[in-house]
């Protein structure tokens, strides 16, 4: 666990970090007098923090935004790349243009693709590597695990062979106690959030005192994470928003319009809660940030990179085509089998998913996902 509890005086003497401490950062942006959030709040915020140390391992679009956040949140961030001209750009341009066009980064935020470098000091680890990849980034990981350190998931996949979550997948390869692994899910484009546009998020582990410790070091004057301790339902909430997107983006590519996508999203979200459930999630964590708030960001925006390969299929292309056009990661393209076979180990019907499925597979036209948004013809309950 961190040195420091989270109710610990920051170890500053500023004043008006004195009075951030005290009113907390929303009640600070309030006596500032400001609508929006500007440099100067962040930097206050910044001076006023606890100063944690911590890790931010993947230095894609989403692990160096998380990386940004928590930088912007005040604590001192490392992020590891793995590709040593990243890390470079990062540390000395303060850019990530592959990833992140056009934005600056924090001064403070360095990066090095040394990993034991990144993990020197950390008080809590952050992961965002492509779903896949995550085990054997893990075994790298392993030998080197700072003890009794909160580790934080930031994907949304399964693992293709065992369908295991991603915080199954961490407590599995590193034998960490669960208490101390945690997933931050929610509407949480990169771009946007890399902007500072104002955003929510929700962490969520089986220990609140885990959840509190990690949401309070992921909360700046433009980012707010929520906690609760249904593991479970965040994390299939961000996993099976994804292949409802695909589905959502297949029909807008054949050029259906909102009625179709607002029956595929509506019933989409019927499908996620139903499988959640099946696993032990409660309804509301489908009908929260993790669940229903993800599933308008990600079916409505053209940054989602699962919305995009679907508009690609909608629109003809083949799914070889699709996976080589895509230069980031589109999770739901890998996690619709895994999804699928959990679905009917639990008696789950997923007919949006299954026919995703099958429009990846190419045995179905793209143009027939509409009207099958139930296993049989014969009228049922909505
Ligand atoms: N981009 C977004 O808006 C959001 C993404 N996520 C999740 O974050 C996770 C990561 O996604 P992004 O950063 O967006 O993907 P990305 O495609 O932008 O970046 C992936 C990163 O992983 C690295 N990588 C690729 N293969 C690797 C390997 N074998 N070992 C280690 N690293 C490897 C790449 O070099 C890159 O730095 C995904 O699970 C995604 O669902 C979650 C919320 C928002
Ligand atoms: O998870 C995301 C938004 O919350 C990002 O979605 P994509 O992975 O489809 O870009």
């Amino acid at each position: 666990m961190s040195k420091r509890s989270s109710r610990e005086p920051a170890p500053t003497g500023d004043g008006t970090a004195k009075a951030a401490r005290a009113s907390g950062i929303a009640g600070l942006l309030e006596r500032l007098g400001r609508g929006s959030v500007t440099t100067e709040a962040i930097t206050i915020v910044q001076a006023a923090s606890l100063e944690r140390r911590v890790a931010v391992l993947g230095a894609g679009s989403w692990g160096t935004t998380f990386a940004k956040v928590l930088a912007e949140g005040g604590a001192d961030v490392s992020l590891w790349a793995r590709r040593p001209e990243i890390a470079r750009e990062v540390t000395e341009t303060h850019r990530n243009s592959d990833y992140l066009p056009g934005i600056n980064l924090p001064i403070s935020l360095t990066s090095s693709s040394r990993i034991e470098q990144v993990l020197d000091g950390a008080e809590q680890i952050y992961v965002s590597v492509p779903s896949q990849t995550l085990r054997q980034n893990l075994a790298d990981l392993r030998p080197i695990l700072p003890a009794g350190v909160p580790v934080v998931s930031l994907m949304k996949g399964v693992e293709k062979g065992t369908g295991l979550r991603m915080s199954e997948v961490i407590v599995q390869e590193l034998g960490i106690d669960p208490a101390l692994v945690a997933v931050a899910s929610g509407p949480n484009l990169a771009l946007e959030i890399a902007k500072r546009q104002p955003t929510a998020a929700v962490v969520s582990s089986e220990s609140l005192e885990t959840a509190t410790l990690v949401a309070a070091t992921a909360t700046n004057p433009y980012f707010r994470s929520f906690v609760n301790t249904d593991v479970i339902g965040t994390e299939f909430g961000g996993v099976l928003k994804n292949l409802i997107a695909v589905a959502i983006g297949i029909v807008d590519g054949v050029g259906y319009g909102e009625n179709t996508k607002a029956s595929i999203l509506t019933r989409g979200l019927a499908e996620m809660t139903s499988f959640a459930v099946s696993f032990g999630a409660k309804p509301e964590t489908l009908a929260g940030l993790a669940g229903l708030g993800d599933l308008i960001a990600t079916c409505q925006s053209p940054l989602s990179r699962n919305n995009t390969a679907g508009r690609l299929l909608g629109q003809g292309y083949r799914f070889d085509d699709v996976v080589r056009q895509m230069n980031q990661t589109a999770e739901g393209l890998a996690s619709v089998a895994p999804i699928l076979e959990l679905a009917k180990s639990r008696g789950v019907d997923m007919p949006i998913v299954q026919q995703v499925a099958e429009v990846l597979a190419g045995t179905l036209d793209p143009r027939d996902i509409a009207p099958h948004l139930t296993e049989t013809d014969e009228p049922q309950g909505e």
